[in-house]
């Protein structure tokens, strides 16, 4: 593969993990959410250790109902069970992270488009993106609660480390406000297409290629059954081991992103993860998950405690790595 000189250095890191590796066994640790205003410095204790450590975490307890997740997972079934032609009156507008988009995310690891298919709400861009009422009747509604529920569950994690990092109360959450117009979470349902009519070849083709997410936090709600996700901590070179994390009911996967590690000083990790394809005993089936990325306001400017890098601003941030991924648009 040709190697692309990208402007941020996570990027440049980013085009050399794109092989097959090894697998390892590591311990993902679960963090248990309730009573969260009673618990905080003990949650936060805990987030901490875990961010610091290996970057993923599961929280347990976490407060949006299992009906929730299961109904936005029904409708993303039928959303993406939509005629093409249907889903490309919605497209993937260039830089926005919102809309539809068929196998258009090249990462920098591969080269390769990732096996897959997805639909992005970032609440702001979304007129003229929502399908009708008489397409899928009652999307929106569902997505626009679902997106909330995510929202909520963020800040009460981001709001644990600003009172480690020393910020003032409430800072990440100003800066993730969702009534503002710089305002850039993202909701992301995601079709990885199901394998059972493919071709050899195409299992040597990752789900997801190699990467590590954009944002400040990552909240995953994956399907037990349709595992593959993978994590590997660490950026140092050589070959690379990868960690099944197995999705498991009631849980929220969480990681931490490029945008956070920057904010803490390199403290808190953004660990490189990927999806695989099913071995040969797993489901050959579809694989749907949903992410909600806790991505800081457009205005809001990064830089840490320590001041370890120059600011940056959100926006310009997002959009550099944004570009390294949707080059064709
Ligand atoms: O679908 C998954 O399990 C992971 C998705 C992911 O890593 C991403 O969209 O950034
Ligand atoms: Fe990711």
């Amino acid at each position: 593969m040709q190697r692309i000189d990208y402007g941020l250095a996570e990027l440049n890191k980013e085009t050399t993990f794109g092989g097959e590796g090894g697998e390892k066994e590591r311990h993902v640790p679960r963090i248990d959410m309730s009573d969260y205003e009673g618990r905080k410095q003990e949650i936060a204790d805990a987030l901490w250790t875990a961010a610091t450590e290996i970057g993923f975490f599961q929280l347990v307890n976490h407060g949006i109902p299992q009906e929730q997740v299961d109904e936005a997972f029904a409708m993303s079934e039928r959303f993406f069970a939509l005629p093409s032609e249907v889903k490309a009156k919605y497209p993937l507008v260039g830089g926005t992270n919102a809309g539809w988009e068929y196998k258009a995310q090249v990462r920098p690891s591969t080269g390769t488009a990732d096996h897959k298919e997805s639909y992005q709400i970032t609440l702001p861009r979304m007129e003229k993106l929502w399908p009708s009422g008489e397409e899928l009747s009652g999307f929106k509604a569902v997505m626009l609660s679902f997106e909330r529920a995510n929202w909520a569950l963020g800040m009460k994690v981001l709001e644990c480390f600003r009172l480690k990092l020393g910020f003032a109360p409430d800072f990440f959450t100003d800066r993730h406000d969702p009534q503002s117009p710089e305002y850039q979470s993202t909701l992301r349902l995601l079709h990885y297409l199901g394998m059972e009519n493919a071709k050899p070849e195409d299992f040597k083709m990752w789900r997801a290629g190699a990467h590590t997410d954009f944002d400040c936090l990552t909240l995953l709600h994956q399907r037990p059954g349709q595992g593959g996700l993978q994590l590997c901590p660490g950026k140092e070179a050589g070959e690379l081991e990868w960690t099944d994390v197995e999705p498991a009911p009631g849980v929220v996967t969480c990681n931490i992103g490029d945008m956070l590690m920057r904010w803490s000083d390199d403290k808190l990790l953004s660990t490189l993860h990927r999806v695989r394809m099913p071995k040969p005993h797993e489901s050959q089936g579809s694989r749907y998950s949903m992410a909600f990325f806790c991505q800081a306001n457009k205005d809001a400017v990064i830089q840490g405690p320590e001041k370890r890098y120059d600011p940056i601003t959100a926006h310009d941030y997002l959009q550099q790595r944004i570009a390294a991924n949707f080059a064709k648009h």
